[in-house]
């Protein structure tokens, strides 16, 4: 990995304590992420849920989403929490494409007794598709 232990404990810290915005009432299934930019902050997301269920927002793309709209478009790492207890939840498929949109980085998933399974967003995307703009690095 390439962040610090202080930053990892920074970020296991905030994506468990997002959880409480989590709006979950379909599924009651909670997920905080915190992903930390470039730019040494701290960009955090929950899933949002919609009663027309396709419409939810998973919590990954959120912290993508609200980082990317504050400026913040390259990244070191992703702390994903759940509630799960028995196993590590990991990005859907939808989150693991809009990661590798901004490169590669590490990808952490945490169960609620902080053990954690570390990663990153190319091992998890093999063949992945990724057109981008030519323009790109200036964006
Ligand atoms: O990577 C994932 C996978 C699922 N969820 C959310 C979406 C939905 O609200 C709930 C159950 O799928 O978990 C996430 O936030 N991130
Ligand atoms: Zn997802």
């Amino acid at each position: 990995m390439k962040i610090s232990q202080e930053e990892l404990k920074q970020l296991v810290d905030a994506a468990i304590d997002i959880k409480k915005h989590c709006y979950a009432p379909y599924s009651n299934f909670r997920v905080g992420a915190a992903l930390l930019g470039e730019d040494g902050k701290i960009y955090t997301g929950v899933n949002v849920e919609n009663c027309s269920y396709g419409l939810t927002i998973c919590a990954e793309r959120t912290a993508y989403t609200k980082a990317v709209s504050e400026g913040c478009k390259k990244f070191k790492a992703i702390v994903v929490s759940s509630d799960v207890e028995d196993k590590f939840i990991t990005p859907c498929g939808a989150c693991r494409q809009f990661a590798i949109e901004f490169g590669d980085f590490d990808v952490v998933c945490v169960k609620p007794d902080r053990t954690m399974s570390a990663s990153t967003t190319l091992e998890m995307l093999p063949g992945f598709f990724l057109e981008l703009p030519k323009d790109s690095a200036k964006n």
